[in-house]
């Protein structure tokens, strides 16, 4: 096949950021996707109605004429969050789930929740109202192995706040392990993954072998082959509790190659056509629609997108790196090539 066109698809997990940063990356997840979830990890986090709906114009600001795309905004879990801001959001319209980070867990999370414990009032309205419990599931005890966090977090934390909350809709965010896809697979139905395009396509091996390579640093971090094959196999199975969230997140090029470089990668200029290549791979191509543009819009209960986009079999060169603030962004595959392309109708 050389030609795939799809309903146009839904990006459930997206890091855009702010100020300089929106005309930049807002572009490349409008001409790829209707609508997407937008993480509130800004510094200082988006923690109330009124900030989301203020970001969410600045981000409509940035979509170019004639594209059509539509931010769903979230709001940041903090200890201190009340049930009357999880009140508020769930009527505004704008707000569509709210976002879980351990403290400290990953970039921009020291905001973050220091016991699950604390919330519970929150999440009972959550569950109360419908409202999803979006979950970066990385315990952050610096005694548990880098590679363990995500089952660890399974066990320790979102097991038991199932159990007290039963009802709770919750995605595991950028799962990256065996455990986790096994977790999703036993849970209800209110309990939902998302898979990014870099776990699908690599495994550690493309972070530390041959030397290290700082652009395939995310959190969680990448894992063995193993966990991988069972990412692609969960993703291309027709469950409809698996759906694509990139985790596309942008940081600037000096903050990446440096000694302590942070956590991030930045997939929104191909994030549809690496996917592609993926559902290639696992010859699952007729199983990538559903996967893009159904599932996660019926998990969030909203209706899906109406349009179309397609792609075609055809190699192009990622840029090694796109102008960015003072400094340049560089995305996933830089320099090298691409296998599918996307095309106008
Ligand atoms: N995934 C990452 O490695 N980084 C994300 C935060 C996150 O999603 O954990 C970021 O905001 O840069
Ligand atoms: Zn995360
Ligand atoms: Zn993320």
């Amino acid at each position: 096949m050389t030609r795939l066109t799809l309903s146009r698809p839904d990006d459930l997990h997206l890091h855009l950021r702010d100020a300089e940063a929106l005309p930049v990356v807002v572009p490349h997840s409008a001409e790829r996707f209707g609508r997407a979830i937008v993480m509130p990890n800004l510094n200082p986090p988006v923690t109330t109605t009124a900030q989301a709906t203020a970001y969410r114009q600045r981000i409509l600001a940035s979509v170019p004429a004639g594209q059509d795309f539509t931010p769903l905004m979230t709001l940041y879990l903090t200890d201190n969050t009340l049930p009357e801001t999880v009140a508020e959001a769930a009527q505004s319209g704008a707000v569509h789930a709210v976002k879980l980070y351990p403290a400290g867990a990953t970039t921009n999370s020291d905001s973050g929740v220091t016991d699950i414990g604390k919330a519970d009032a929150a999440l009972s309205e959550m569950a109360a109202a419908g409202l999803p419990l979006l979950v970066h599931g990385e315990v952050t005890d610096p005694a548990v192995d880098i590679f363990d966090r995500e089952r660890v977090f399974i066990e320790q934390v979102l097991a038991p706040l199932l159990e007290r909350h039963p009802d709770l809709k919750v995605v595991m965010e950028h799962i990256t392990t065996r455990e986790a896809v096994e977790f999703v697979k036993r849970a209800g139905a209110n309990v939902a993954a998302t898979v990014t395009p870099h776990h699908l396509l690599m495994n550690r091996n493309a972070l530390l072998a041959g030397g290290i390579r700082p652009h395939h640093y995310c959190l969680p971090v990448l894992k063995r082959e193993s966990h991988r094959e069972a990412l692609l196999e969960a993703s291309t199975s027709g469950n409809p509790r698996f759906f694509l969230g990139t985790d596309s997140a942008p940081h600037a090029r000096g903050a990446k190659e440096t000694a302590c470089g942070c956590a991030g990668i930045y997939s929104a200029h191909a994030a549809l056509e690496l996917y592609t290549e993926a559902f290639e791979q696992a010859g699952a191509l007729d199983r990538l629609e559903a996967f893009a543009a159904h599932y996660g819009a019926d998990f969030y209960g909203l209706p899906r997108n109406s349009g179309s986009v397609t792609l075609e079999k055809s190699e192009w060169r990622v840029p090694e790196s796109y102008a960015f603030g003072g400094d340049h962004l560089v995305p996933l595959r830089a320099g090298e090539t691409v296998a599918w392309r996307l095309v106008s109708d």
